[in-house]
């Protein structure tokens, strides 16, 4: 696609059940190049499985989902040249502990992407070294901190370059003193043009660093706005119970 402001993502109508369960429902979503989405919203109301559909790595039952323009759910979509496209990082980092932090880093571009070694190698420095991991590329990843951990799985899901980046819950498996040293990551990472759509309960982080904020219940998209709006200016009686109990856990 050649029209710079045309979504990254978009996703219309997008429909999704484990059996019986409806998990996501007619749900609607558009991502602006360079903007960064919050999913918010109580444990269970869908926001993994939305960005798990959104990297194909579950098959929706119903509606459909665009990347830059072409329609990745089309039963013709090349799936692994789209997941090639959009990164992922989970709460948990699920690195390679027999392998270094850089071969972690350099597997993908190396193996999925054709990447010769001597430019994953530069590619992952430069990165390390972007996300105060330098001086890291030979340790083994049971040597680093949680925080450094998931610094390394972002470098990992940017070193193949996505046009995308999905965040689930980073900060969920971490201990409260090493959740600011990714979030920073992040708001640099914006701050560089990344596209990004991440699910999160860290309110603070969503209203500080999102354009655009989305509140799902029950697999609904119930609401959604830019952060002041939302945080600020609820329209939904259900948006306002969260936030309040939110607010009542001291969590905002
Ligand atoms: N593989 C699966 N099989 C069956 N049910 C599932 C599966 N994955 C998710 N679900 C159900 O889908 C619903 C939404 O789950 P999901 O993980 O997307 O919510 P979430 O908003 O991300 O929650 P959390 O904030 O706790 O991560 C839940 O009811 C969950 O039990």
């Amino acid at each position: 696609m050649s029209d710079a402001h045309a979504p990254v993502l978009r996703m219309e109508s997008v429909r999704k059940t484990f059996g019986e369960t409806v998990v996501l429902r007619d749900v609607d979503l558009e991502v602006a190049p360079h903007t960064v989405t919050a999913l918010i919203g109580a444990s269970g109301s869908g926001k993994s499985t939305l960005l798990r559909c959104a990297n194909l790595l579950e098959d929706i039952d119903d509606g459909a989902i665009w990347l830059d323009g072409e329609e990745i759910t089309d039963p013709r979509a090349d799936q692994d040249a789209v997941r090639r496209r959009i990164g992922v990082v989970f709460q948990a980092y699920n690195l390679f502990p027999h392998m270094t932090v850089l071969e972690n880093i350099t597997l993908a571009p190396r193996r999925v992407h054709g990447v010769s070694r001597a430019e994953a190698e530069e590619r992952a420095r430069e990165l390390l070294e972007r996300l105060g991991l330098g001086g890291r590329a030979g340790e083994y990843p049971d040597r680093l901190s949680g925080g450094q951990q998931q610094r390394v799985a972002i470098v990992r899901a940017l070193a193949v370059r996505p046009r995308l980046l999905l965040l689930d819950e980073i900060t969920a498996a971490l201990d409260p003193e090493l959740v600011g040293e990714v979030l920073a990551v992040v708001r640099d990472l914006k701050a560089d043009g990344m596209t990004m759509v991440l699910a999160t309960h860290e309110m603070g982080f969503a209203r500080d660093v999102a354009d655009q904020v989305c509140f799902l219940d029950g697999g609904v998209v119930l609401e959604r706005g830019s952060a002041e709006q939302i945080f600020g200016d609820p329209q939904e009686e259900r948006t306002r119970q969260f936030l309040r109990r939110i607010v009542e856990a001291g969590r905002l």
